[in-house]
């Protein structure tokens, strides 16, 4: 099994450009199952979950090749053969389960198993099924296989969400552009990704109104027809790469990033004393003084994102002084608070909140990346730890970062990959 090992480092300094964001990549490659033509994705990043989807993709019937260097992906699914998903990929990411609503709605069947993902929660799919089902589907879960069925088709409803499921939202959006009538999500989440999701169907044929908001409106068509898309910038990429100009005191220009989806990153890297610059070649982060504790709580969009919680817990962990971080999207998603503990951290759990005391600075040890962010905010605490850390588990972080080892590298970063003896 690979290792990294992070040894402490001087301040980042450099420019580093941003990937697609793989929360976006994810369903707009689902989405390509919802035409017999062939479409075209760019900006897309070579990631461990991309790998995964399109294997899945090809498992329904689907056509894909990846171009590495123009990130270009090329996928047809003209026709789809079978509709069914073995455990191999699905269970290996969440959106695997974002393919239910483009079958349902094109093949009016679909079997996939309950999908994995980062292990941070119970992370149920009722609010997919809830939709379908409000939309004419029926379903059984059997042997860990979710079978969903519309032997008419799906019909447009209004869906009202019990909390804005970004991927509810997600699925049950792509299964409406081929309903008959016309599907309003309520409590829709209003995440970037929902909105490049729908520019993507949009260009694929699809009418939707309302992405961004907490009601989508989506009238359904007959068919939709192949498109072409670059997919937005990575806002938790980015947004790791800024809180590690603020946890070694660098100065890192991040190239190719859209700066109003991260509003909230912005606020509270302020907040922490971080500086942050608009510049005519991408956004400056920089940090001169001492930083400063926090007070956070994680919300759906535009709240402080969850995929930046652990990240934010790390820069806290050597901050002078008492931060508060509280997690209200998963009930299970402070993990790291343990391996950041045996770095020398002081961070006490109670229910949903953390309250971290910063300390003079941690120390290096052996530390395992429980969850995709998990194991940058390790990077990240390493980076600024004393001596060396060795971070395993690191299949977690190639799920959602394309070439961090490299990046940081490039930016003064003292982190090499190592196997296992
Ligand atoms: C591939 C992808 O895009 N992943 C992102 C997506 O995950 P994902 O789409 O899984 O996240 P959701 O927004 O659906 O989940 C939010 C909360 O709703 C609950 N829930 C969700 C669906 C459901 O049917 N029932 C239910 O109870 C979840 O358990 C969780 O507590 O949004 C999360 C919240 O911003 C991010 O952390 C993930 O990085
Ligand atoms: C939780 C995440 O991903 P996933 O939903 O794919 O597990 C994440 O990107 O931080």
């Amino acid at each position: 099994m690979e290792k990294l090992i992070v040894r402490q480092s001087e301040a980042l300094h450099g420019t580093v450009r941003i990937s697609g964001a793989k929360n976006a990549v994810l369903p707009i490659l689902a989405a390509c199952l919802l035409t017999e033509e062939p479409c075209t994705i760019t900006n897309v990043p070579a990631l461990t979950d991309v790998m995964e989807m399109a294997e899945l993709l090809e498992e329904f019937g689907a056509e894909t090749s990846y171009d590495g260097l123009t990130e270009t992906m090329r996928i047809c699914s003209e026709t789809l053969s079978n509709q069914q998903a073995a455990e191999k990929n699905a269970c290996a990411m969440r959106a695997s389960f974002l393919a239910a609503g483009p079958l349902l709605t094109r093949c009016h069947q679909a079997a996939l198993p309950l999908p994995g993902g980062c292990p941070i929660g119970s992370r149920p799919v009722d609010l997919h099924l809830k939709g379908f089902s409000i939309m004419g589907a029926v379903h059984k879960l059997e042997h860990g296989v979710v079978e969903l069925s519309a032997k008419n088709g799906l019909r447009g409803k209004r869906v009202y969400l019990d909390f804005p499921s970004v991927g509810a939202t997600e699925n049950i959006m792509m299964a409406a552009t081929l309903a008959k009538g016309t599907t309003t999500i309520e409590n829709a989440a209003a995440e970037p990704e929902i909105c490049d999701l729908a520019d993507f169907l949009r260009k694929m044929g699809a009418e939707i109104t309302g992405d961004g908001t907490d009601t989508i409106v989506i009238q359904g068509q007959k068919r939709l027809h192949g498109a072409t898309h670059n997919v937005i910038s990575d806002r938790i990429e980015a947004g790791t790469f800024m809180t590690a100009a603020a946890i070694t005191g660098g100065d890192i220009l991040l190239e190719q990033v859209r700066q109003e989806h991260l509003t909230p990153v912005i606020a509270k890297l302020t907040e922490c004393n971080a500086k942050t610059e608009v510049t005519s070649s991408g956004l400056r982060v920089y940090r001169k003084g001492r930083l400063r504790p926090i007070q956070l709580k994680t919300m759906p969009y535009p709240g402080f994102p969850t995929d930046m919680q652990a990240l934010f817990m790390s820069l806290a962990a050597v901050t002078k002084g008492t931060s508060v971080i509280t997690e209200t999207v998963f009930e299970n998603r402070f993990m790291h608070a343990a391996e950041l503990q045996r770095m020398g951290a002081d961070i006490k759990i109670d229910s949903r909140s953390a309250i971290i005391e910063g300390v003079d600075s941690l120390t290096g040890t052996s530390v395992r990346a429980t969850d995709l962010r998990a194991g940058a905010a390790l990077i990240l605490s390493a980076l600024a730890a004393r001596g060396e850390t060795e971070i395993s588990d690191i299949y977690h972080i190639e799920r959602g970062y394309d070439r961090i080892e490299e990046k940081l590298r490039a930016l003064g970063a003292d982190i090499q990959r190592s196997k296992d003896s």
